[in-house]
Parts: structure tokens; C-alpha cells; sequence
């Protein structure tokens, strides 16, 4: 994924909204990166250009080498959302069919396609299960495996656990970094919360108050392998300092 000179302005009925200003970033395949800054500095409107649901104003960007629209065709990345979004309606399974019924994938894969990404999501035997059935972490793991189904090379997350408490926010973590390295994906995540960024991330990406400019890209020096444990440790408060910095430096959180 690469950005060069991105802006994006939206037109309003109360005038301009800046959201994006000359956003600049390179993401490499396999990357784990976080989007953290204050609210309303651009961060779902960065994915979203990605994802090919806005349109910048100015600058480029290429996903897998392709145009957000050519990407979208082909497939090259799935979305995961604030709220679950599961149709109440569907089981498990049927929410995860979905995406590859719309896509026209053949049936027959679909029962192996679900049977292997529940597996991921460690939700194996809940495909008969409706949403309601299922806790908020558990509905939040069935989004994340909608959006693994059709087998994108890139994942995009828009604070995907930011309505879940600290105890299950902490699992969905260590089991999102576990599928991250099992898989090679790339993921794009969005959060507010500084600990999770550096928790998860090979690269921390720190975002200034709107317009939404880069200010700082912190490349991740903590290994793969990360118990928990690992966020008190001196090398990650250090890293977690830095973002800090960043973040006052964009007078995002004085
Ligand atoms: N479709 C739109 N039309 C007009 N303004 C918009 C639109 N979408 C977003 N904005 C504005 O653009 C700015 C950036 O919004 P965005 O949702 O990307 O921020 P964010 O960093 O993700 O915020 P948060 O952390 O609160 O989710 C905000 O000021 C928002 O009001």
C-alpha cells in the first residue's frame, strides 16, 4: 500500500471539512500497521480511501500496486468494523457465507471456507449459533471471520475491539496477533488506544488533530512472539513514550 501527497477534502453543506492532508505512507506486505490519533483526525477516512468507499481530492494511492477501485475488484482486502454488523437473522455461518454467496464463490468451498476461519477466529463450533447467542468479544471474532472468508491479502480494522472491555480486549489482542502471524496478512487498524497500538503493531503510524497529517511512522522493534506480559517491559514503554510524544507534539491529547 502506498500513499503519496493524499487530501482529502469533503464538501459540506457548512463548507470544506479537511480530513486528509498530504498523507504520505508506504505499507509493506505482512505489515501489522496502527492508525492512532485524536478523534475526527482522519483515520476511517484513511481506510476508507483504501478500501475504495471515499475518494481523495488530490494525491495517489495503490493497494497491492492496483487502484483502490481495481483492489476492491479483486478482492484484495476484507473490512472489519466498529460494531460487528452480523445479520441477526443468519447463524454464524451464514453472516461468514455471505460475503462469498455475494462474491459467487462456488458452494462447495463454502463449508470448508467457514469450518477454516472459525478455526481461526478459535470459534469452531459455534457455526449454527445466532449472533444474540454469542458474547460481544465472541460477535466481534465472527466479523473478523466474514472478513477473512474470501481469503484477502490485506485486512482493514476500524477499532474493532474499542467497544469491548480491557479483559476481552486483551485476548482478542494476543489471538489477532496469533492470526496475523499464522496468516501473513496485512492488516490496517485503527484505534485510540496507545497500549494496542504497540501491542499489536510492526509499524505505529501517529496521525495529527484534522487535518489529518502523518507525524510520526515508529517502526516496531519488539519481536514476533509478544505475551502480554511484554507491555512492561522496558522496550515497549519506550516505544509507548514515543507515540505519546507524537501525539502531545500534534496537540492531540494536551
Ligand atoms: N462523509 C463525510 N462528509 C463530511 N465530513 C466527513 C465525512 N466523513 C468524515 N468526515 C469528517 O472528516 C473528519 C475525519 O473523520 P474520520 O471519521 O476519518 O476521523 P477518525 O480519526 O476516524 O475519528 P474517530 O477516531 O472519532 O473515529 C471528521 O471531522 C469528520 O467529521
Amino acid at each position: 500500500m502506498q500513499a503519496r501527497g493524499l487530501d482529502l477534502t469533503f464538501r459540506t453543506a457548512d463548507g470544506p471539512v479537511h480530513a486528509l492532508k498530504d498523507v504520505n505512507l508506504s505499507v509493506q506486505r505482512g505489515d501489522f500497521v496502527s492508525f492512532i490519533g485524536p478523534s475526527g483526525c482522519g483515520k476511517t477516512t484513511f481506510l476508507r480511501v483504501v478500501a475504495d468507499l471515499e475518494q481523495p481530492t488530490g494525491g495517489e494511492i495503490t493497494v497491492n500496486g492496483m487502484s483502490p477501485a481495481e483492489a476492491r475488484r479483486a478482492r484484495a482486502y476484507g473490512y472489519v468494523f466498529q460494531a460487528a454488523g452480523l445479520y441477526p437473522w443468519r447463524t454464524i455461518g451464514g453472516n461468514i457465507r455471505l460475503p462469498l454467496e455475494i462474491m459467487g464463490i462456488p458452494r462447495a468451498e463454502h463449508a470448508a471456507r467457514v469450518a477454516r476461519v472459525l478455526e481461526l477466529v478459535e470459534l469452531t463450533g459455534f457455526e449454527k449459533k445466532f449472533p444474540w447467542q454469542l458474547s460481544g468479544g465472541m460477535q466481534q471474532r465472527a466479523s473478523i471471520a466474514r472478513a477473512l472468508s474470501f481469503d484477502a491479502d490485506i485486512l482493514l480494522m476500524d477499532e474493532p475491539f474499542g467497544a469491548l472491555d480491557e479483559i476481552v480486549r486483551d485476548k482478542l489482542n494476543e489471538e489477532l496477533l496469533g492470526l496475523w502471524r499464522r496468516t501473513g496478512k496485512t492488516i490496517g487498524f485503527v484505534t485510540h488506544s496507545i497500549p494496542e497500538a504497540v501491542y499489536l503493531s510492526t509499524r505505529i503510524v501517529v496521525m495529527s488533530p484534522r487535518p489529518g497529517r502523518i507525524i510520526d511512522v515508529i517502526e516496531s522493534d519488539l519481536p514476533a512472539e509478544r505475551p502480554l506480559d511484554i507491555r512492561e517491559s522496558p522496550e515497549f514503554l519506550a516505544l509507548a513514550r514515543r507515540v505519546r510524544d507524537g501525539l502531545r507534539a500534534g496537540h492531540g491529547y494536551d
